[in-house]
């Protein structure tokens, strides 16, 4: 990556900005401190400080293994640098390093439930830093180093490894050797080459190529068939530093006897390149002269030595990765080091062994050659997911990652003898994973990949509304829609060039102009058609369809010059409903309209139903509705789980609306036997299953419900604003549309750009649905 003053193309300068908001807003960087205890009156202030705090103080005292019962030491990871290799930035220094540590923090977080510190420390001395970090160990399960550059790291590592009592790993050393390892075994198993006969060249030899090397190595890598390269040049024993005996240890193991000086030299004739060094250095001119099916593994971040379309020009036969998201076979340590990490601490490991790494290599392998799950499938749609050159190793949104690697590291770490609290039941253990596993960072994935398999005709009802503009311009960016915006031409191109978009006008986007578009006609004549038998005579169909943008986006539908549509960002809700009730009207087989919101919250995803529709539906249509609920919540490749919730438990109560919520569960539960649901009952007892299970042990529903359909909309309404406002981080998505015959959404005046885009991505994916 240039550096911030360099000149950027387009998408970079988008890029950056869009990174720099991110960064900066709503809150300032990526990460918080949140208490899990409720600290609301005198008594709990007695509890979580003093007095009450002395007693697990003392119990602590006495007996240390108590700290992972009384505080959250045990689920905490401290990501730590210096910031002397930060990625492939280089020697960026601790402060300027902090948004990755944070980056990673997030990462632990959403893939693991981890929560992590992240520490920026202004050392270089790696002795300072060895007292500095070891003297932390009170505060911390496991230590996470990072971006701290070679030789210091590999010193560091071991003494801190050594002297520590806690998992101390080098995620750019171990984390990128076990991801790398996988690829290697797998892309080497499709090329039908043995790993003793391969010839590898490596550009890097710091932190990551070493330890990418050592597992190689171990794993049948001939160290004669390796050629290291340096900024310096190939590691051989003509050179200087080799021959004065100043040769790091770790570049000392691979220094070889050779003519090679260049990395060209080694490259020619390599079956295999490793790139850990730094942007573009390995040519297009280089990858021609390797030999046969190639496998390039370019992991510097966040630009590879070679971008993989370059390498596939000249060299179609090639197996290319890479460590960045845009690209097939990302090969990044994220892949792993959540859940080694979960892994780790679950068992109360005191190290990370050879066994645990090793685990991990051989879960994720395997991984890229079993079946997809139904999950991974819906969340990368439209991709090839078949083990092959462009599927070498699972892909980072994988749910089964740490489902598998995760309980493979606490069986490791129980037969190596590190495991303070080893897992007695790995079988219940992998269960118990599964809470992570639909967590926010998976939610709008499918969502995204199936929009983006298959991108269709969006139109945008209020068209000159900026943040319709700007969510348009993310969607085209992101290959999510082909959008056509109602609104004035001047008026758009205006607001666009004010917004600072690059989104061009009846090129990227279709416009139709309310006030003036030779359609207007046809537009007028098809609502004439339809509304006719209501009274509508042709003068008023023409007065309709001036008036209403959310009309002309609907008849853009019935016409096929649009796929779906998203309006509802200026005007009531009702008035929406009422053009789309008329003009695209009901699915086959639907008995009403209802909109289902989503809430995407720290500790679980929400779906809340009917929020703007039915007022107070009765039992059969609250039946429907939740049919339709669990149908649209599918789509998000989740299963449904769904809660009939009540001021009831179980039939505690005989009142009108319990009997109701009752009756809806009966009904829905004989129609759809293969859903898990249950009711009527309380809201606490639909997200606790131990609540619900004082109650009703044999529940059909398990652990937390995803779809909690409410009795009346005030219900439901209520209850969603209440959570949206009272959730800081959450993010929302709808109201979603239920029971259209088309793709509609109708937003609501409050949405965000984010929303609208979630909703394009959404409708898009509906199209493609509805195309089976
Ligand atoms: N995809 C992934 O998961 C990961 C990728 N990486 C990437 O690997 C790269 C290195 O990281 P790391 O090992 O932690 O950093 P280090 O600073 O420890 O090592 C960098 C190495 O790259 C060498 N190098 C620098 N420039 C060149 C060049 N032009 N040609 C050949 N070698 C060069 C350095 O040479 P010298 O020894 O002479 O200084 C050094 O050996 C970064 O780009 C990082 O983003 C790292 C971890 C994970
Ligand atoms: C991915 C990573 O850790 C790095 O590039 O440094
Ligand atoms: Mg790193």
């Amino acid at each position: 990556m240039e550096k911030n003053n360099a000149p950027l193309s387009p998408a970079e300068a988008a890029l950056r900005d869009a990174a720099r908001e991110y960064h900066r807003a709503p809150t300032r960087g990526k990460i918080s401190v949140t208490p899990t205890k409720a600290l609301s009156n005198q008594r709990d202030l007695s509890l979580a400080y003093s007095p009450g705090v002395a007693y697990p103080c003392l119990d602590i005292e006495q007996d240390p293994a108590l700290a992972a019962d009384f505080t959250s030491r045990g689920n905490l990871v401290g990501v730590i640098t210096n910031g002397t290799a930060v990625l492939g930035l280089g020697d960026i220094g601790p402060l300027a390093a902090k948004p990755v540590m944070e980056g990673k923090g997030c990462l632990f977080k959403k893939f693991a439930g981890i929560d992590v510190f992240d520490i920026e420390l202004a050392e270089r001395d790696p002795d300072k830093l060895i007292d500095i970090i070891a003297a932390m160990e009170p505060t911390l399960g496991g230590i996470n180093l990072e971006d701290i550059k070679a030789p210091e790291c590999f010193y560091i590592e071991r003494e801190l490894s050594k002297r520590m009592n806690i998992p101390v790993f080098h995620d750019d050393q171990h984390g990128t050797a076990i991801i790398s390892s996988a690829a290697l075994l797998n892309g080497l198993e499709l090329v039908g080459k043995d790993i003793g006969a391969v010839k590898v060249a490596v550009s890097g030899a710091g932190a990551a190529a070493i330890a990418c090397l050592d597992v190689m190595v171990g794993l049948g890598v001939k160290r004669e068939h390796v050629f290291v390269c340096d900024s310096r040049g190939v590691i051989q024993s003509e050179r200087e530093d080799a021959r004065s005996g100043k040769l790091d240890e770790s570049k000392q193991r691979y220094c070889q006897v050779t003519t090679a000086r260049t990395l060209a030299d080694v490259v020619s004739g390599a079956d295999v390149f490793l790139g850990c060094s730094a942007a573009g250095v390995l040519t297009a001119e280089m990858v021609k002269t390797m030999g046969t099916q190639p496998i390039i593994l370019a992991l510097a971040n966040p630009e590879p030595e070679i971008r993989p379309e370059l390498a596939k020009a000249v060299r179609p036969d090639c197996i290319v990765a890479t460590g960045r998201s845009d690209y097939p076979n990302q090969v990044n340590n994220v892949l792993c080091f959540p859940y080694i990490f979960r892994g780790a601490l679950d068992c109360g490991a005191t190290k990370i062994t050879e066994g645990m790494k090793l685990a991990c290599v051989r879960e994720i392998a395997a991984l890229a050659k079993a079946e997809t799950s139904d999950e991974v499938a819906a969340a990368y749609a439209g991709q090839e997911l078949a083990f092959g050159p462009d599927y070498l190793i699972p892909k980072p949104f994988d749910a089964r990652l740490i489902l598998r690697i995760a309980p493979a590291v606490a069986a490791a770490a129980a037969a190596d003898g590190v495991a303070t609290r080893p897992v007695e039941d790995l079988a219940a253990y992998r269960q118990s994973l599964e809470r992570f596993v639909y967590q926010t960072g998976m939610f709008m994935r499918p969502v995204f990949s199936a929009a983006k398999a298959a991108p269709a005709r969006v139109i945008y009802a209020e068209g000159e509304d900026e943040r319709v503009l700007r969510a348009v311009q993310v969607a085209l960016d992101e290959g999510l829609a082909k959008p056509t915006l109602i609104g004035r031409p001047a008026v758009l191109a205006a607001r666009i060039q004010r917004a600072g978009l690059r989104l061009k006008l009846g090129d990227d986007v279709a416009v139709i102009d309310p006030e003036d578009d030779p359609r207007f006609r046809q537009y007028w004549e098809a609502y004439h058609a339809r509304m006719k038998r209501n009274g509508v005579t042709p003068e008023m169909a023409k007065s309709a369809v001036r008036r209403s943008n959310t009309a002309i986006g609907a008849l853009a539908i019935e016409l096929g010059d649009a796929d779906a549509m998203i309006c509802g960002l200026v005007g009531k809700f009702d008035r929406h409903l009422e053009q789309v009730r008329d003009l695209v009207g009901l699915a086959p087989g639907a008995r009403q309209f209802a909109a289902m919101n989503a809430l995407i919250l720290d500790q679980m995803t929400l779906f809340i139903t009917d929020t703007f529709v039915n007022d107070s539906p009765d039992a059969e249509e609250l039946a429907d509705i939740a049919a339709m609920a669990a149908e649209e919540v599918r789509r998000f490749g989740l299963p449904p789980k769904l809660a009939f919730v009540s001021h009831s438990m179980f039939g505690s109560s005989t009142r009108p609306s319990a009997v109701k919520m009752r009756r809806a569960h009966e009904l829905f539960s004989a129609a759809h036997p293969e859903v898990e649901c249950d009711g009527e009952m309380h809201g606490d007892a639909a997200l606790s299953e131990s609540v619900r299970q004082a109650f009703l042990p044999d529940s059909k529903l398990t652990g937390a419900a995803n779809l909690l359909v409410l009795p009346t909309l005030d219900a439901a309404n209520i209850l969603f604003n209440v959570l949206k406002i009272s959730a800081s981080q959450g993010v929302t998505i709808g109201p979603m549309l239920l029971g259209a015959a088309k793709p509609v959404h109708i937003l609501t005046p409050s949405a965000t750009v984010r929303r609208i885009v979630n909703m394009t991505a959404l409708a898009v994916a509906d199209v493609r649905e509805a195309r089976g």
